[in-house]
Formats: C-alpha cells, sequence, structure tokens
C-alpha cells in the first residue's frame, strides 16, 4: 500500500465519458455506491448489462482556456507538493470545511466507538453513518480502500498530535494547534513516505545514490532551489500507475490472534467508505492491510483491477485500459524517448533491438507483433514489458520516472520538513523525533485494536519482521514541542 501516490486517488477528477454499452433504466446515482455489506456479495457487481465507460480528465481545453484541437493540458486540483493534501485540502478549498475550530482538530464524526474523517454539516445526509444504509458518500474521503484507511488514519493521527499539544500548551489557540500539528502530521508522513515505503520499493541505496534521501538520517538537510519552478511531472502520476499491475485483488480479514476469518474482493470497497465503519469491519482489514502480503510483479494483472476497478459504481472498468488509453490523451512521447531520457541521454533507442536490457526477448517479439517500429510503443506498454530493476521492486523505467519526481519535490518545497531554515522550523531535538515516525507507530497510535504489528509494516511478517506489542515501537516524545513558559 502506497501513501501519497495512492492519495493520488483521493483527487481523481476524472469525468466518464459516453458508455460503450450501457443499460438505460434503473441506473443509480453513480456517487451513490449499493451497498454490500455485511455480505460482501461479489455477484451483484456482474448483473445486468455490462458498462463499460472511458474516462476523461478535467482540462484546460474543457474550460475553453486553451483551443480544442491542441493536446489535452489536464487541471489539477491538488496541491504540487507532498503536503497531505489528501487530508487538508482533499477538494481545492476544502480547508475551512475539515477543521472544527475546536483545539486544533479536524472534523469527525463517531461511527461504532470509531472516529472517521467527515465534512459534513447536520444539514446534509452524507454522515457516514446515514451512508451505511443510503449508500451516499459524497461528503467524506472516498477514494479506493487503501486510501479510505490513509486518509481514516493521518486524520486521526492529526487529531491525536492536535490533542498531545494542547496538553502540553494549555495556553495555544485553536489556530496555532491546528497549525504546529498540520506540520508535525506532514513531516511524519513524508519521513514514511521518503525513509521507510519508498526504500522498500525503488531499493535504499539507489535513493542515497540519487540523493532522494540521506545516508544517515538524522540531521538537517537544505536542497532547496528558488529558481525551479514547483510542478510535478505528468509522468510521475502517469508511470505510478505501473502498481495497478501488482494490486492484489483479495482484501483478507483477520482477527485478533490474526487468524484469518474471510477474504473480500479489494475493489468492493472503491467508493465506499462507509464499510469500513460496519461491524468491526475496520479492525479486521487494518490487520490484513499489513499482516497480507500484496501482488506480484510479474506482469499479470488481477482480474478484478480489468473488469471491476471502480467496484460498485460501474459494471465494468478495464484500469489498465484507461492507462493505457490516458497516455495516448496526453499526448506522451514514445516509450524510446523515455528510454533515452532514463539513460541520460548516453544511448539512443531506435530499434526493438536498443530495449534489449530492460525487456526480455520474448516481449521484445510481443511488441513487434503490436508495434510496427520501436518507436510507436506507448510508455505504459513499455513499461508493463519491462523486467524489474536490480535491487528495486519496480521496473528500471517507473524507478527512473518516480526517483526524478521524488528528488525535485524535495528541491521545490520551501516548507520541506527536513530545512533548518524554513518559516518555523523545526529545532533539531523535534526533528529527532519525527525521525521516529512509522507506519507501525501511526497504527499503535490510531488503528484499530492495534495491539501487535511488525515493525516494518511494508514488509511481510518474517525473521525480524515479527509481530511484536506496541509497547516496543519508538514512539514520539511530544514534550519537545511544550513551549518554555
Ligand atoms: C483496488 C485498487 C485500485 C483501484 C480499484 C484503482 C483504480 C483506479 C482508477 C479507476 C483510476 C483512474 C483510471 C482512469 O480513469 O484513467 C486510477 C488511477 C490511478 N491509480 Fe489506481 N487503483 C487501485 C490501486 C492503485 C495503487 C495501489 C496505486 C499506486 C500505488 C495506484 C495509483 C494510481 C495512479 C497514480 C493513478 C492516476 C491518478 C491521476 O492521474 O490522477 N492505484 N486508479
Ligand atoms: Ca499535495
Amino acid at each position: 500500500m502506497a501513501i501519497d501516490v495512492v492519495s493520488a486517488h483521493d483527487i481523481l477528477n476524472y469525468v466518464v465519458t459516453k458508455p460503450y454499452c450501457c443499460k438505460e433504466e434503473g441506473k443509480s446515482d453513480p456517487m451513490c455506491a449499493p451497498n454490500f455489506i455485511p455480505e460482501f456479495d461479489p455477484v451483484h457487481r456482474f448483473s445486468g448489462h455490462k458498462c463499460f465507460n472511458m474516462t476523461k480528465p478535467m482540462t484546460f481545453q474543457n474550460l475553453g482556456c486553451i483551443e480544442n484541437g491542441t493536446t489535452p493540458s489536464r487541471i489539477d486540483f491538488s496541491t504540487t507538493f507532498f503536503d497531505l493534501s489528501n487530508i487538508y485540502e482533499f477538494s481545492a478549498g476544502s480547508l475551512n470545511q475539515v477543521r472544527s475550530y475546536e483545539g486544533g482538530q479536524l472534523k469527525y464524526e463517531v461511527v461504532n466507538g470509531r472516529q472517521f474523517p467527515s465534512d459534513a454539516s447536520d444539514n446534509t445526509t452524507c454522515f457516514i453513518k446515514q451512508a451505511i444504509s443510503t449508500g451516499c458518500t459524497r461528503n467524506v474521503p472516498n477514494g479506493i480502500l487503501g486510501s479510505n484507511l490513509f486518509t481514516t488514519w493521518f486524520w486521526r493521527f492529526h487529531n491525536y498530535v492536535a490533542q498531545q499539544l494542547a496538553n502540553l500548551n494549555p495556553s495555544w489557540d485553536d489556530e496555532r494547534l491546528f497549525y504546529t500539528a498540520r506540520d508535525i502530521v506532514v513531516a511524519f508522513h513524508l519521513q514514511i513516505f521518503y525513509y521507510e515505503f519508498l526504500p522498500e520499493v525503488l531499493g535504499k541505496d539507489h535513493m542515497i545514490e540519487d540523493e532522494i534521501i540521506l545516508c544517515n538520517s538524522t540531521g538537517f538537510r537544505d536542497i532547496y532551489d528558488e529558481t525551479v519552478v514547483p510542478q510535478i511531472a505528468l509522468e510521475y502520476a502517469y508511470a505510478s500507475r505501473w502498481f495497478h499491475t501488482i494490486q492484489y485483488g483479495a482484501q483478507k480479514l483477520f482477527d485478533k490472534n490474526f487468524d484469518f476469518i474471510k477474504e473480500v474482493p479489494m475493489v468492493s470497497f472503491t467508493l465506499s467508505v462507509q464499510s469500513l465503519a460496519v461491524d468491526d469491519i475496520m479492525s479486521t482489514v487494518t490487520r490484513g492491510s499489513y499482516y497480507q502480503a500484496t501482488g506480484k510483479g510479474d506482469s499479470t494483472v488481477d482480474p478484478d483491477i480489468t473488469d471491476v476497478g471502480l467496484g460498485p459504481v460501474q459494471e465494468i472498468f478495464d484500469i489498465p485500459t484507461a492507462d493505457l488509453a490516458k497516455g495516448r490523451y496526453f499526448g506522451l512521447p514514445s516509450y524510446t524517448k523515455y528510454r533515452d531520457f532514463c539513460s541520460g541521454y548516453s544511448k539512443k533507442h531506435v530499434d526493438f533491438d536498443d530495449l534489449t536490457d530492460h525487456i526480455s526477448d520474448e516481449k521484445i517479439r510481443q511488441l513487434k507483433q503490436v508495434y510496427e517500429t520501436a518507436e510507436d510503443i506507448e510508455l505504459m506498454a513499455g513499461i508493463w514489458l519491462e523486467n524489474l530493476k536490480e535491487g528495486a521492486h519496480v521496473p528500471p523505467t517507473v524507478h527512473c520516472l518516480l526517483s526524478n519526481q521524488l528528488k525535485r519535490s524535495i528541491i521545490i518545497d520551501r516548507h520541506w520538513y527536513e530545512r533548518p531554515n524554513r518559516p518555523h522550523a523545526f529545532n533539531y531535538e523535534q526533528l529527532q523525533e519525527i525521525r521516529k515516525a512509522s507506519l507501525a507507530l501511526l497504527l499503535c497510535y490510531v488503528g484499530d485494536d492495534v495491539e501487535k504489528i511488525q515493525p516494518k509494516p511494508f514488509v511481510i511478517v518474517g525473521q525480524g519482521n515479527n509481530l511484536v506489542s506496541c509497547d516496543e515501537i519508538p514512539a514520539i516524545d511530544f514534550t519537545y514541542w511544550k513551549e518554555e513558559s
């Protein structure tokens, strides 16, 4: 499960284009997922006609700002930085909507004794507890299972931190508590993303070599460059779609002894955050999220990803087809051009034979059947067929395109948490506490009934990474944020 890359789903702003085939009558409101809990009935998802819709992102052409007939230029509603905008700005301008303006807290709703994100107000019908029967979840952060879990956890963590700060500093007002908590939570998230999650995916040695992380991750560092324009490459989100190929289709549920209960199609949770609020689903799914393994990077895709995709709201959605199609839609250059770029332009890739260092002969033969020349190969098709990079869990071109942005995201961020001279920077002791951030710690703080967890939850349980009690996970000492009176 990936943070921030997964949270891309919270900002997806695709519009559904004309369906290829669709039943006319009895179409439900697409934002109101039919409820499948508690039976988790995968069968009804396939009832009726099969209706496959393609999607289009919002573009400046749609708004008439750029002439039609030009390459579509996408409007992105999320911020350019890794600043947990899926929590704090999950739709543009929504920050004020999600603050409670008391004690620095974010608004929440309690269902079954559990805290869930909520921006619903009293006169809407979109509280999660209502959605359990109505299916309506228009007003809450609502995406795929992974992002719903992460949003919920970080939302709760914000409130946890704000409460710690309030206890230590009774004189702080809501404003100060809110912004100090946000700063800590964003840093905590970045520390997990860059120093815990990404090393498992990209390989720690590669990341050190590419200067994305520090070898000795204790001190400050500052690579901010105000002359670099803050931007996220289209290719970052695009190449990240490769992760759809390792998405495992089944979500396993475990009881408190980590005994397997059952498995549920992962996609059944898509756009159905309310399903997490039923019974003890949140606890059993949370355990599954760190106890079960991910899918394999072996050029095959789970059938639910190609047939169901969006879960209950559409009968069929083929995510890999959408992934390939978006490359054409955005007018991305040929795969060979990205190979040139990723070789630092030390090698030119023109013929099929130039691609053999990352793609097997058999797969080159398959490419030849589909594409007339090597320069016709699309980026997505190329990365689907690449072997995984040595010392990493992604193909080399995905590695290159992600690494490129991940480094730039530090360079462009004036508020990067490791900077000693940013406005309201952490002092050295506070930064040491932030360095303790880990997914295990997050789940021990705010996860549902998490009493035991492996120290490295992005890695499967095993020797050297066995389940331990939460008491053994190093915790943050918030007293470093107590203001001297
Ligand atoms: C159950 C699992 C998942 C489902 C159902 C799902 C579904 C989708 C769908 C429907 C889209 C939009 C496709 C389009 O219309 O073009 C999408 C986009 C995307 N997905 Fe997933 N996805 C899943 C898992 C993941 C994972 C694990 C990652 C990465 C770690 C990921 C990364 C992305 C990215 C980066 C995009 C493009 C976002 C953008 O351009 O705004 N997805 N996904
Ligand atoms: Ca952001």
